[in-house]
């Protein structure tokens, strides 16, 4: 049995009163691509900022590669590659600068940094951009430099939040195929995405949160087993129903129009 790469235990966070984590264990294995997924407001990113070092008050323990988060953070922190879905990109530097300064901050070997820019911004279809600014790139160009700055220090742990946002067909492939290569190595990937469909086909296994805690736990096969059948997206509304049906709440929308 491989030992946990993240290790959460009793994971707790309140925002004032409001307590949005509640007793959340886990334990993340290494090559294991983990799918993160719950309605808005779950505690996804909460969880992620917890296990990013964004989040330092929370009670609970989270251990990475051995290491206490409390105790270590930027221990931790460099062995961890995130992705946001939004980041704030220095948008008067070209992708070159940008990832030559998130090298820097990673204490990386220039010549190393140079390599990999270079081959990441190719495999991105980049490369002609590579020096132009960061403010002329569409959205889809500014998600694949993000992606490459979480990857560029060759991360034991990725942490990827809606990845795929605003990327084409052929680069969705891509960061697919990336996935499952890069846990084939060994990676831990932490996959946090409202899309089901993805979620369904990229995870070995998928933790389900709701109102904070974990309400389902098991690949994709164990979850369908469980709950009699469905694709993902039908399991995921019949486990976080609300008050009011998809379907009322759809007829709530057009009934509002008609007046
Ligand atoms: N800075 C904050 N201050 C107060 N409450 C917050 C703060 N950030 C998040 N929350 C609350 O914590 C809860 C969990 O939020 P979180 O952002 O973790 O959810 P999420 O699962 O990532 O949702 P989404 O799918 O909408 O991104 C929500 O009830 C939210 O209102």
């Amino acid at each position: 049995m491989p030992t946990p790469t993240i290790t959460i235990r009793n994971l707790e966070k309140y925002y004032d009163t409001k307590k949005v984590l509640n007793h959340i264990n886990l334990e993340v294995l290494s090559g294991q691509v983990l799918g993160y997924i719950g309605p808005n407001g779950a505690g996804k990113s909460t969880t992620v900022k917890i296990l990013t070092g964004l989040i330092t008050d929370f009670s609970g323990e989270v251990i990475v590669n051995g290491i206490n988060i409390q105790e270590d953070p930027l221990k931790v922190k460099s062995m961890i590659g995130y992705i946001p879905e939004v980041a704030e990109l220095y948008e008067v530097l070209t992708p070159r600068e940008y990832l030559e300064f998130v090298g820097s901050l990673y204490e990386m070997d220039a010549a190393l940094c140079q390599e990999r820019i270079e081959k990441f911004m190719t495999a991105f279809g980049l490369k002609e951009q590579i020096d132009n600014r960061i403010e002329s790139f569409s959205k889809g160009m500014r998600q694949k430099v993000l992606i490459a700055s979480g990857l560029l220090h060759n991360p034991d742990i990725i942490i990827l939040d809606e990845p795929l946002s605003g990327l084409d067909a052929n680069s969705v492939i891509l960061i697919k195929n990336l996935i499952s290569r890069l846990s084939a190595e060994g990676k831990t990937i932490f996959y946090c995405s409202h899309m089901m469909d993805v979620v369904e086909k990229v995870s070995d296994r998928i933790i389900l949160i709701n109102h904070g805690e974990i309400v389902a736990d098991g690949s994709f096969e164990e979850l369908k087993q469980k709950e009699g059948g469905g694709n993902l997206e039908q399991i995921f509304a019949s486990l976080t129903a609300s008050n009011i049906s998809n379907n009322e709440a759809t007829d709530e929308f057009i009934d509002a129009l008609k007046n």
